[in-house]
């Protein structure tokens, strides 16, 4: 939705001089904070979002043309009130399942309810889950309705990688089919 009125300024290679520093400091002291919203032209967008966030940027638009989709994921901390209003105009939702930061965490069983409500909200909304996915929880994210899932330990640590893998494709894919 959009709120007030934003001025952007377009800076290019060439202009990353006095004139550029300039115009930032005239928009700075009309807003209380700057916004960076980064408009990147490149062939590889994915590889620039941390650098750019590390630089201050608080935004980034990247091109239709890329071709790549976009995700929206909450961590368990965050409801699922705030990334409904966005659920239609996005390609996937992530589930947090774990809180991010390292491998090898419980999986929040709890979350399952977000997925679900997901789900039915958005019958065709890719749905993700993240963290402590594995054998023994597969089955809960496929019933809750998670048609994505991200596992780490439970791959990387077993004897097996790949029958692990193959249970966790074949349990999402029997509940989809
Ligand atoms: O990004 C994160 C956590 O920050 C997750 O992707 C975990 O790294 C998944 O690992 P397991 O919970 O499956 O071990």
């Amino acid at each position: 939705m959009a709120s007030g009125c934003k001025i952007g300024l377009s800076i290019l290679n060439s202009d990353l001089d006095n004139l550029g520093a300039e115009c930032l400091q005239i928009l700075d002291s009309g807003a209380r904070t700057l916004s960076l919203i980064m408009h990147v032209m490149i062939s590889r967008p994915e590889q620039q979002v941390k650098p750019m966030a590390v630089a201050g940027a608080n935004g980034y638009t990247f091109h239709l043309e890329n071709g790549m989709k976009l995700g929206l994921a909450i961590k368990p901390g965050t409801t699922v009130d705030y990334l409904a209003p966005w659920a239609n105009q996005i390609d996937m939702a992530l589930v947090m399942t774990v809180e991010p930061g390292f491998g090898g965490q419980k999986f929040m069983e709890d979350m399952m309810l977000r997925v679900n409500w997901l789900r039915m909200q958005f019958p065709s909304l890719d749905i993700e889950v993240d963290g402590g996915v594995g054998p023994d929880t597969i089955h809960k994210c496929a019933e809750a309705g998670a048609n994505m899932i991200v596992s780490g330990s439970a791959i990387m640590r077993s004897d097996d990688p790949r029958s692990v893998i193959n249970l966790l494709r074949s349990v999402c894919s029997e509940t989809f089919s």
